[in-house]
């Protein structure tokens, strides 16, 4: 590289062993380190930052066993690896050390059951890493480079492409079918005591010392690829792959449209958190938080597609979320609504006042013409409290929006009793929900937000202050509230986070 030409040719390799590395270290804001080190030890709290910046070996698959079981994909999976080598290209000297002694089929040896008991329907697929890599350069030329942004770094960890929106910058003269160095550009601390990633979209790289954060890229090396087209194209077309990724510090698999609607990639403690509510066919059960809908169709899968699950979300679009994964697994008991989970709790008064017997007001009605996402937005831009904004129609003036009329009322309640019918799928539509009488689930699920500080791999921690860690306890505290109030006497909360 320019930056050691004048240095020893042994002394800039060395100095290229160090640099094109992926060694992290994970930042925090100094007070929230200070308090993790005293509640864990300095150790102890060391080695959990340094492990939350690498992925996990091994992806974990839910079957869908109303399709499929998990031997079959068990089996599917096995012949893909041998067949296609879903585990992002390892090769077989690779596969051999993997496991110590050479395979001659991959597949068998990277799929396995998951050995706990009640989890039959669970298999996990082998990765491996982290790999040290040999970043290719021509003689006398700098290696290409391209920067991505850490949420693009994080995703490529998991087994991802980079695709364009993730590029922050790339080397000059870069082609279509050139190999590029990929290294990933993580926040640093700012002169106003902020932090800053500092690198704006488009930055031309030149390899040198000047070159954008130089220093703080060493040791933040991801993999090498090819680019799929040239530096003008990256940053001038609004999305796809920019670089297709050829060797990576993790190879986990890939499972990009592999057997959809089959298999669902879910973290292992999701699992369990829908097996430890042990939902039962034709049971009435709440997911309070419920987007994208992970937890949501285990448990309807658990259930056998019988009974109720309402599911919540206070976001329009994650809602749709739901409603597109549910019928992506051809699940048909799940009704996804728009609500706030604080407010999840229907006040009984409104409850009797509209004669309900039911707990669903959908503010939406199948027969509206005008797309719920619109409505949604009036309630949400116009109300603080857009769940009861609604119905509480007497004090509103006949030409407010929001207003609801006595006829559409009644036309709702009949709609409850008659079921949802086509206003249940999905179709673009969101319908919002007034709020579930007390005590009338069988069981709740509340999968409460929170700081996400354990999901891996997690290049940047230093967004979180002690008190927004104190206040994602006293958001989850609220919902848990709620949560007491909606479960029948002798019901089942699990409060999972
Ligand atoms: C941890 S994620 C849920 C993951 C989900 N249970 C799954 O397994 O796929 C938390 C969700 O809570 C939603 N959320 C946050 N605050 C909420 C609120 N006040 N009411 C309803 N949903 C909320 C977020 O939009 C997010 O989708």
């Amino acid at each position: 590289m320019d930056s050691s030409a004048s240095a020893s040719p042994s002394a800039a390799a060395a100095a290229d062993a160090d640099r094109y590395t992926y060694s992290p270290r994970l930042r925090w804001q100094p007070e929230v380190e200070e308090y993790f080190a005293a509640a864990y030890g300095r150790e102890r709290f060391a080695r959990i930052s340094e492990a939350l910046a690498h992925p996990s070996c091994y992806s974990c698959i839910r079957v869908n066993t109303l399709k499929s079981s998990a031997d079959a994909v068990m089996h599917k999976l096995m012949n893909l690896v041998d067949q296609n080598g879903i585990c992002g290209g390892i090769n077989d000297l690779e596969i051999g050390q993997l496991n110590g002694v050479e395979q001659e089929h991959e597949g068998s040896s990277l799929v396995h059951k998951c050995p706990y008991s009640g989890l039959e329907n669970v298999l996990f697929v082998q990765g491996s890493g982290p790999h040290a890599l040999h970043y290719d350069s021509q003689p006398d030329q700098s290696i290409k480079e391209v920067i991505v942004s850490r949420k693009c770094a994080e995703s490529v960890l998991r087994g991802a492409q980079v695709y364009v929106p993730g590029v922050l910058a790339c080397s000059s003269h870069v082609e279509k079918g050139d190999k590029v160095a990929v290294s990933v550009a993580i926040e640093q601390p700012a002169e106003n005591g902020g932090w800053t990633v500092g690198i704006t979209r488009g930055t031309v790289l030149q390899g040198l010392q000047s070159d954008a954060h130089y220093e703080e890229r060493k040791g933040l090396y991801i993999g090498q690829g090819i680019t799929a087209m040239s530096r003008s194209g990256i940053f001038r077309v609004p999305h796809g792959v920019a670089v297709a990724m050829t060797e990576r510090v993790y190879k986990l698999p890939s499972f990009n449209d592999v057997l959809e609607g089959e298999i669902f990639l879910q973290n292992l403690p999701s699992v369990v958190a829908a097996r430890v509510l042990d939902p039962q066919p034709g049971e009435r059960i709440l997911d309070m938080c419920a987007a994208p809908g992970g937890k949501t169709t285990a448990i309807a899968i658990l259930m056998k597609d019988q009974g109720e699950i309402v599911a919540l979300d206070r976001s329009h679009n994650k809602v749709m979320d739901i409603l597109k994964l549910a019928a992506e697994l051809d699940l048909n008991c799940i009704k996804a609504y728009k609500l706030d989970a604080l407010k999840s709790v229907r006040k009984t008064n409104e409850a009797k006042n509209i004669g309900m017997a039911g707990n669903c007001a959908t503010v939406t009605l199948a027969e509206d013409p005008e797309p719920c996402a619109k409505v949604d937005a009036e309630i949400t831009d116009t109300s603080e409290d857009s769940s009861t904004s609604v119905v509480q129609t007497d004090n509103k003036r006949p030409d407010d929006k929001r207003y609801v009329s006595k006829a559409d009322l009644r036309k709702n309640l009949r709609q409850m009793r008659n079921g949802p019918g086509r206003n249940n799928c999905s179709g673009g539509r969101v319908e919002n929900s007034k709020g579930f009488l007390p005590n009338s689930f069988d069981r709740v699920l509340l999968d409460a937000p929170c700081s996400a500080l354990g999901l891996r791999p997690r290049l940047f921690a230093g967004e979180e202050t002690l008190e927004s860690l104190g206040n994602h306890a006293k958001y989850q505290g609220r919902m848990f509230d709620q949560a007491v109030k909606l479960v029948r006497p002798g019901g089942v909360i699990v409060y999972s986070t």
